[in-house]
């Protein structure tokens, strides 16, 4: 027997940024999906036929959520901003009965606990993913496996220059599932001075994190273990921002079936 699929009704956050605009891609390409609205600061009013470098449909552009919300049937928001706004919109797509997946990155554990309690009151599936690629969420769950055995580990994200959090929400996802298995230790000479402030990175339970930016990367980070005689590099570079895609794709329709908030892809990938 044929299975017919539902229509998944999508508005866009962050519609013209760089993930917005590769999200508005991927929804208006996919059958079983419809862009309702797109949000973002300019070309209020317009219809994404108007702008250019955006798909051919007369799907209208908001720059206050709550109104492209209140006049457009939304199932899904899909959100990539920035960390000032991301959270707000996850309560406003609450407050609409609209399910959130989330791109956005800089939140803190505090805000990740408080949306979950929101979603659990509402009954509204949520998932906030620091990051959609596969690869990504394969380099954190190798690297979770390795620390289990080499707990002397620091990590480089490499980014592009206008990003506006550091270090990545990555990193921080990376670091907080290594330290789900890791014995807590503080890495390094504890006599060692920090000459220059900030050549150690930031220290997250004794890991140290380093924040590279600079213009030609996209999105790279590398897992450095040391051991006795030998160390391990897991590293995964995402050079083209499809790389998301399939991720957000997947939360689309995953986030229809839960009723709770999901922090990272790595929950639903299985
Ligand atoms: N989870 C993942 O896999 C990935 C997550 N990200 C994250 O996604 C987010 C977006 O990244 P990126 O596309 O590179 O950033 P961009 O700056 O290119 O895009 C963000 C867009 O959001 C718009 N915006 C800002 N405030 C609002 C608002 N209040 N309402 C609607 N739109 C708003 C911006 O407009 P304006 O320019 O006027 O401010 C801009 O067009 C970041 O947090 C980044 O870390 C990125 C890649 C992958
Ligand atoms: O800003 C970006 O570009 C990216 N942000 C996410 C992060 O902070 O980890 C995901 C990816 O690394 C790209």
């Amino acid at each position: 027997m044929m299975t017919v699929q539902t229509t998944i009704k999508v508005a866009i956050t962050g519609a013209g940024g760089k993930m917005g605009q590769e999200a508005v891609r991927m929804v208006t390409s996919t059958p079983h999906f419809q862009l309702v609205a797109a949000i973002d600061t300019k070309d209020e009013g317009k219809l994404l036929s108007e702008i250019e470098g955006m798909p051919n449909i007369d799907v209208p552009m908001y720059s206050d959520l709550h109104k492209a919300l209140s006049e457009q049937n939304a199932d899904v928001l899909i959100d990539l901003t920035n960390p000032k706004v991301g959270r707000k919109h996850m309560e406003i797509a609450f407050e609409h009965g609209v399910r959130p997946v989330v791109g956005t990155t800089g939140f803190t554990e505090q805000d990740v606990q408080e949306l979950s309690k929101i979603a659990e009151e509402k009954g509204l599936g949520a998932i906030i993913a620091p990051n959609f690629a596969i690869g990504a969420i394969l380099m954190m769950k190798f690297s979770q496996m390795a620390a289990k055995f080499l707990p002397d580990v620091e990590i480089i994200e490499m980014h592009h220059d206008k990003k506006l959090d550091a270090p990545s929400g990555t990193a921080v996802k990376t670091a907080q599932m290594i330290a789900e298995v890791r014995e807590p230790k503080q890495q390094g000479n504890p006599e060692e001075k920090e000459e220059l402030q900030g050549a150690k990175g930031a220290d997250f339970q004794g890991m140290r994190i380093h924040s590279v930016r600079l213009p030609g990367l996209v999105a790279h980070q590398e897992v450095i273990f040391g051991g006795v005689g030998q160390t391990l590099t897991i590293r995964h570079d995402s050079i083209d921002r499809t790389s998301f895609m399939p991720g957000i794709r997947l939360a689309v329709e995953t986030v229809m079936k839960i009723d709770l908030l999901v922090y990272g892809l790595e929950n639903i990938i299985e």
